[in-house]
């Protein structure tokens, strides 16, 4: 079954031309948010959406561009919306979100544990799980910062979302040819060093046939002047509908 996929942002962590790079996925009428970053809630409000349309959140690590609009979800669900936003997080995850992130805002009379907010669904990687019909998710863990846990995933076994994370070209060799990768959608730093993203030269350097699966997201505000400079690969754009799958 193929989805829908909407970026709410596709910039990285200090864009300002672009919001966080985080996403809608669709399926029939159902809407998971992957990531919430600082700028989620505006990038909801200019798309005409509440998030009282979001069935559920992945998250795919604790940087604030993937966690930080989390607090404002949270609240807004509680108080205007009445409901316990159904949350999927690596397990490794839930402790570190709540005590070094969340805590701090959310703590109250009344909120005392990540429970008393979210209705938290702690997933483990390589186990794949169904949100919905039509869509399976599977944690793949990817290296990003050192000593933290940070993930990837995959949707419906075909769709390849990085979370943030350094260059692997092996694992991404092995999605493809192995596994049956169609789409890779992945972060891309494109002024070198990259360090703790993988850059557009270290992409560009894979084969053609992994090349022609990427769409490129999490870029830099001078992203237009890289427009022909990327072989195969394309720039995912924010707000744009694509059908993948
Ligand atoms: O060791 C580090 C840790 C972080 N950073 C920067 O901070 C940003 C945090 O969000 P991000 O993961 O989208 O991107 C990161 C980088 O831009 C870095 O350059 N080196
Ligand atoms: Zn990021
Ligand atoms: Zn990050």
């Amino acid at each position: 079954m193929s989805i829908e996929l909407q970026m709410l942002g596709t910039g990285n962590a200090f864009a300002k031309n672009y919001h966080n790079n985080n996403a809608l996925i669709h399926v029939g009428d159902y809407t998971l948010m992957v990531d919430c970053g600082i700028t989620a809630p505006l990038a909801l409000h200019q798309l005409g959406k509440t998030v009282n349309e979001i069935d559920a959140i992945l998250i795919t690590h604790i940087h604030g561009d993937h966690v930080g609009g989390l607090e404002e979800l949270g609240f807004q669900m509680k108080f205007i919306y009445n409901r316990k936003p159904v949350l999927y997080i690596a397990s490794t995850l839930v402790r570190p979100l709540w005590e070094h992130t969340l805590s701090g805002g959310m703590t109250q009379e009344g909120i005392e544990r990540i429970e008393d907010v979210f209705d938290v669904r702690p997933i483990v990687a390589e186990q794949p799980i169904t949100l919905t019909e039509g869509l399976d998710i599977e944690l793949i863990q990817t290296p990003h910062i050192d000593g933290k846990n940070s993930y990837s995933f995959l949707v419906n076994e075909t769709i390849f979302y990085s979370g943030d994370m350094k260059f692997q070209p092996h694992l991404l060799e092995h999605l493809v040819y192995e596994r049956g990768v169609q789409t890779i959608l992945h972060d891309c730093q494109l002024h070198p060093p990259g360090i703790v993203h993988a850059t557009l030269d270290e992409l560009l350097s894979l084969p053609e046939q992994v090349r022609s699966t990427i769409l490129l997201m999490h870029y830099n505000d001078d992203k237009e002047d890289f427009i022909g400079k990327t072989k195969e690969m394309t720039f995912l754009e924010q707000h744009q509908f694509y059908t993948l799958g």
